[in-house]
This record gives structure tokens, C-alpha cells and sequence, in this order.
């Protein structure tokens, strides 16, 4: 972390709430993203982590609450679905000008970022899911973004593919400086690739490091037997990479460990 913290701020969130169908779907959410962090929303489905990301980077409007975001910050998004005519002729360096314009070496570059860099006339509805999450992923980083928003990128992602996917994340961070907020359902993968994790349900339920968060009582109730799966595979993946981290070759979470509750009046 750098000694001005607050000039690393890419987008901030204050009791944020947005109200439809006659109710709350987020109420009281407060979130930051700092450059060079990445913040994980975690939650179950329907527990407003897409509509959290939306009113954090404008694409929704908040009923409730303040959101600021960095002057001039560019955002690269991946949303959670991207409906696509499967019988529309399209190449992956034709996706990714679709509504930006940018030269061939660009795209080559991208497309090498994400390590596809064989498949840019190949037809987008031939690949496969992670090279499709990976195109779309080329796509958000031709923005150059300040601030990368995935929202599942792994889905239709085998295992393996989504271990590779975090991995490919978590240097695109590294090498490119920029603040990652994810979105995802799935826990334990995700978790430790993460500085922060921030576990929703309408509200924040607990929020801290993957290591505070897999510990707190909020987080167990939210997720039940997958949490306590996710706290022993965290600990083994912890335990087991204990003698790797002692150099210091990983970057020190950017926030501070920390665990909070928030008041559950959710609805
Ligand atoms: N425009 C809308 N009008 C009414 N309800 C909405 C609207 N948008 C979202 N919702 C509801 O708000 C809740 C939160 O939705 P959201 O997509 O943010 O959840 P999520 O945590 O991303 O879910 P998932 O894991 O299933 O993707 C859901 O119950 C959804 O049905």
C-alpha cells in the first residue's frame, strides 16, 4: 500500500441502497477499491453482488447512499451474461472492437494477456467457456482499465480452467496495477486469490481478509456446510503453501485485516 492510501482510491461506496419492486435489494452497503486491490463480493444468489458492482461503477443508479469513483477512471467491465446470436458470424478480434475502436497490435496484445493470442479469427461461438471468459476478459482490458469489474468470470469453467482464470486475474493486477472488483458465488478458489472478500446479503454481512472472513460467525451462517468446506480447504491451502509465502513474493493485502458486522437489519 502506498503512503496515500486515499489517493489510491478507484471507487468508494457509502451506505448504498437501491430500491425496486417495492423493496431494499441492497441497503447500507459501504465499499472501497483501491488500486492494485482486489475486493471479492461474495454471496448467495439474489444477494445483490451484480447490482452492488453496477452501482459502483454508474451503470445504476443509487436510491440510498453516496458513491464516488476517481476522476476520469476507466472501467472495464465483463458482465455476467452477454446474450450472443450463436448463428452471427463473429470473430474473437471482432468481439473485442465491437464498440471500440482499436489498432491490430492492441488487440494481438490483449489477446496475448489472456493467453489467447492463437484464437483471434476464430469464431466466438466455437470456443469454449475459458476462452470465452478469457475473450471477454481481452476485451475489458483494451480500455486499459484503472478498474477491473468481473461478475463470475468463471462460469461454464471447469476447475481447472477457473484455478488458471484467478491465476490470470491476479497478474493482470500485478502487472497492470489496476483495482479488481469480482463477483462470485463460488468460495474457495476465489477466496485465495483475493485481498478482500466482502460477503453480502442484501447487506454487508461480514467483510476482511479470506482468512477473517472464512472464520466469522456471519459468513458460516450465510453459507452453511459450504462454509465449513471452505474453511477446511482454506486452511490446507494456507497450511500448504505456508513455506512458499515467506519470501515475500505476494503482495501484502492492501486493507487492513480486519472483521466487521454489520447490524443485520437486512429487509
Ligand atoms: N430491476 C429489478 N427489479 C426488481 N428486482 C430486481 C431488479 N434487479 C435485480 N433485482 C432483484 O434483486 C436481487 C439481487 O439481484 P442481483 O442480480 O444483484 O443478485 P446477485 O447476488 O448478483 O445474484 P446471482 O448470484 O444470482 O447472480 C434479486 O433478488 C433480483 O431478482
Amino acid at each position: 500500500m502506498s503512503a496515500h492510501p486515499d489517493r489510491d482510491i478507484l471507487a468508494e461506496a457509502h451506505g448504498l441502497g437501491v430500491f425496486r419492486a417495492g423493496r431494499w435489494i441492497i441497503h447500507g452497503i459501504d465499499l472501497t477499491v483501491r488500486r492494485g486491490e482486489i475486493v471479492t463480493l461474495i454471496g448467495p444468489n439474489g444477494s445483490g453482488k451484480s447490482t452492488t458492482a453496477k452501482t459502483v461503477i454508474g451503470l445504476m443508479a443509487p436510491d440510498a447512499g453516496t458513491v464516488h469513483r476517481a476522476p476520469g477512471l476507466r472501467i472495464g467491465y465483463v458482465p455476467q451474461s452477454l446474450s450472443m446470436d450463436g448463428t452471427l458470424p463473429l470473430t474473437v478480434s471482432r468481439l473485442l472492437t465491437l464498440t471500440q475502436r482499436c489498432p491490430p497490435d492492441a488487440i494481438r496484445r490483449a489477446l496475448e494477456a489472456v493467453g489467447i493470442p492463437h484464437l483471434a479469427r476464430a469464431q466466438v461461438h466455437s470456443l469454449s467457456g475459458g476462452e470465452f471468459q478469457r475473450a471477454l476478459l481481452a476485451r475489458a482490458m483494451l480500455r486499459d482499465p484503472d478498474l477491473l469489474v468481473l461478475d463470475e468470470p468463471v462460469q461454464g469453467v471447469d476447475v481447472q480452467g477457473e484455478s488458471a482464470l484467478y491465476a490470470l486475474i491476479g497478474r493482470i493486477r500485478e502487472n497492470t496495477g489496476c483495482g479488481i472488483l469480482l463477483i462470485s458465488h463460488d468460495l474457495h478458489v476465489v477466496m485465495a486469490a483475493t485481498d478482500t472478500v466482502v460477503c453480502l446479503n442484501g447487506h454487508v454481512s461480514c467483510r476482511g481478509t479470506p482468512q477473517a472472513v472464512v472464520s466469522n460467525p456471519a459468513y458460516q451462517k450465510l453459507f452453511g456446510r459450504a462454509a465449513a468446506d471452505t474453511l477446511a480447504v482454506y486452511r490446507h491451502h494456507e497450511h500448504g503453501h505456508d513455506h512458499d509465502h515467506d519470501h515475500d513474493d505476494h503482495p501484502e493485502p492492501s486493507t487492513h485485516p480486519r472483521t466487521e458486522e454489520a447490524a443485520d437489519h437486512a429487509r
